[in-house]
């Protein structure tokens, strides 16, 4: 076995995310459909001879070591196998903007735990990891899991799903959003009606939308701004909390000639969206 394993680390798109209500602990109930991107960070595991010594090569800036969700996937999974392990030195290539909606912090956690399921090889079962995932944050399990799904409860109760694997621009105005921030604005909507059943297919742009955008529009008119000139080419919709939005093309050449254009201080990139997690296609590979 090698001592050293790079592994992707996915961004998500919400297609859509419905608040559906309010629980009592204040979180909300949301509706929501994951799908992957096969555009992300990577993230290179190396075990080392010290026990159990569980450290980053170089921080990710602005988030303490303490509190990044690499670090803390890794304690976790630690405690959870309760034997001493070889050390591991965790270095991570970040392409996916923070605070963005894309998910980025919590795909860090799961590539953490799958790859360190793998190196420290504990067999975990995908389920006893999407428990741990859990405790560090709602968008935790779904890239354990590694299917496209119709997400329920915090996003923790998972149907998979196969929406079509279109090609998507994303953009990042340029503007940070906290997600606690948002779910407490009075003007969020928070009573749309549940849906009964998965979607079979995201494609009605109109039946379907983010129950965050309005406030998000108010609140960040860069925001807002990208909507409107993404909107020009077809549906724009915000991705969780935002900042990022994205639009669905056909094809790659299509989302591209439309990234050629945007208008400048947005950064963005051009990915395909996929059903299976690059993750797991790789995890795939190496059994
Ligand atoms: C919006 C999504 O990205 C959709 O996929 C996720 O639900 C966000 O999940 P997350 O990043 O794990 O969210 P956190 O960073 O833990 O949430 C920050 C804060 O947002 C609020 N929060 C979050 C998720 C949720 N379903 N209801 C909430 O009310 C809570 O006050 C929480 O303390
Ligand atoms: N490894 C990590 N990478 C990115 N952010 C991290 C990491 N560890 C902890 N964080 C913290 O998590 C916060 C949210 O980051 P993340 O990239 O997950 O946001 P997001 O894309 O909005 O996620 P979501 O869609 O789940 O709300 C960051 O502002 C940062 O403080």
């Amino acid at each position: 076995m090698s001592l050293s394993l790079t592994l992707p680390s996915p961004a998500k798109l919400n297609l859509f995310l419905h608040i559906v209500g309010r629980r009592d602990d204040g979180y909300h109930e949301l509706q929501t459909v994951f799908q992957f991107l096969d555009y992300g960070d990577d993230i290179t595991f190396t075990l080392t001879g010290e026990q159990t010594d569980i450290r980053l090569a170089q921080p990710v800036p602005g988030v303490p070591d303490d509190d990044n969700l690499i670090i803390r996937a890794a304690r976790a999974l630690a405690a959870h196998s309760r034997r001493p392990l070889p050390g591991v030195v965790i270095d991570i290539e970040k392409r996916l903007p923070m605070g963005g909606g894309l998910g980025g912090g919590s795909s860090n956690a799961a590539t953490t735990l799958l790859g360190l399921n793998h190196l420290w090889q504990l067999g975990l079962s995908l389920d006893q990891l999407a428990e741990i995932g859990l405790g560090l944050g709602a968008d935790v399990p779904v890239f354990v899991r590694g299917h496209a799904a119709f997400g329920e409860g915090v996003g923790e109760r998972l149907t998979p799903v196969d929406p079509p694997e279109d090609w998507f621009l994303v953009l990042k105005p340029a503007c940070n959003i906290n997600t606690g921030k948002i779910f407490s604005e009075e003007g969020l909507t928070r009573d749309t009606p549940k849906i009964k059943i998965a979607p079979a297919f995201e494609g009605d742009a109109s039946r379907y939308r983010n129950d965050c955008e309005d406030v998000v529009r108010k609140l960040y008119p860069e925001v807002h701004q990208s909507l409107e000139w993404l909107s020009q080419f077809g549906p724009a919709r915000l991705t969780g909390t935002g900042a990022c939005i994205f639009g669905r093309f056909p094809t790659e050449s299509a989302a591209r000639i439309i990234w050629e254009s945007k208008p400048s201080g947005i950064t963005g990139f051009v990915a395909k969206g996929v059903n299976i997690s690059p993750l797991h296609k790789k995890l795939t590979e190496l059994k």
